[in-house]
């Protein structure tokens, strides 16, 4: 069977319009992840670094924030994910989990964080959730980490999975690139195997063919969330900046922007300095 006949998940219209109610869960654990899956539903993902932005996403029904170390790149200026640190991390997670009531906070293990060793990793996971309050954590690389996630769920941190092009090992791929064409597609599917295996709920897949990604979904029983993976995993996840157009420069073809938020920043900033220039601001109601 073709992934275009499959169509495994069908909002309604109405359920895809619903905004959280007093039917929906108080608070999104990974059993409901689970059973969206179950059920042929569709959830989100956005990646938040803050409290303040966690808070409207959480509002606007967002089922799970992704405390990215694409903070590296959003938040901290640096030119790829590598150079975030764990104690950075964690204060970019404690101000999300701040700002979540209802959505499940994941956060990203940064590169040199876990690689070394099993006992790394379960430090590295346990570490996380002792100090900032996430909810599950997420680790780049497939089946020759399958030991790090068995060791990481049992010691009760539960673990994403996140394969294809994994931005971590940019200069092990040689770029950004599309991965899992072709015969690698089998390679992707049995690392997704090998994660849920070892106990992963959910896996991740980062610009891999649309078609690919399909196979993987419909091989996992966990759920699956897709960044440039197409429109049959359980889950999309995209980059708060690039979604809302305040990122400049050439987007990824993954991403679809929502807003244009930098235009709305630039001219109420520009609108701002002009009323402190000509004495505008601040008038007789905005003094004391
Ligand atoms: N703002 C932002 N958005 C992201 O999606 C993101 C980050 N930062 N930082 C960490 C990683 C890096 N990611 C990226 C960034 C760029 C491309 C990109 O330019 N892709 C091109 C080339 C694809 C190809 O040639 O195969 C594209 O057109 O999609 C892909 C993934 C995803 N993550
Ligand atoms: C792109 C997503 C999946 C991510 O890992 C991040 O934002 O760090
Ligand atoms: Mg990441």
């Amino acid at each position: 069977m073709s992934s275009e006949q499959r169509a495994p998940y069908a909002n309604s219209a109405a359920e895809a319009d619903e905004a959280p109610s007093a039917t929906t869960p108080a608070k999104i654990r990974t059993h409901h992840l689970a059973q969206a899956k179950a059920e042929g539903r569709r959830f989100s993902m956005l990646t938040a670094y803050d409290t303040l932005m966690a808070e409207v996403f959480d509002e606007a029904g967002v089922e799970t924030l992704l405390v990215g170390d694409s903070a590296a790149n959003n938040v901290m200026g640096h030119a790829t994910t590598l150079p975030i640190t764990l104690d950075e991390m964690i204060v970019f997670a404690k101000s999300v989990v701040s700002g979540a009531k209802r959505a499940l906070v994941v956060v990203d293990l940064p590169f040199g964080s876990y690689e070394a060793s099993v006992e790394q990793a379960v430090t590295t996971g346990v570490r996380l959730m002792k100090e900032s309050g996430v909810h599950a954590v997420k680790l780049e690389g497939g089946a020759y980490y399958a030991d790090h996630v068995r060791a990481l769920t049992a010691a009760g941190v539960p673990v994403i999975g996140h394969i294809g092009f994994t931005p971590q090992s940019e200069h092990a791929l040689g770029g950004y690139r599309v991965q899992g064409r072709g015969d690698a597609a089998q390679a992707l599917i049995e690392d997704a195997l090998a994660l849920e295996a070892a106990g992963a709920f959910c896996v991740l897949m980062e610009m891999v063919p649309a078609a690919a990604a399909a196979r993987v979904d419909e091989a996992l029983s966990v759920p699956t969330i897709g960044i440039g993976a197409g429109n049959a995993t359980t889950g999309q996840v995209l980059v708060w900046q690039d979604l809302l157009g305040l990122r400049r420069g050439r987007l990824p073809r993954f991403v679809k922007q929502y807003a244009d938020l930098r235009s709305v920043v630039h001219d109420a900033v520009t609108a701002y300095r002009s009323d402190v220039a000509s004495g505008a601001f601040p008038d007789t109601e905005h003094s004391f």
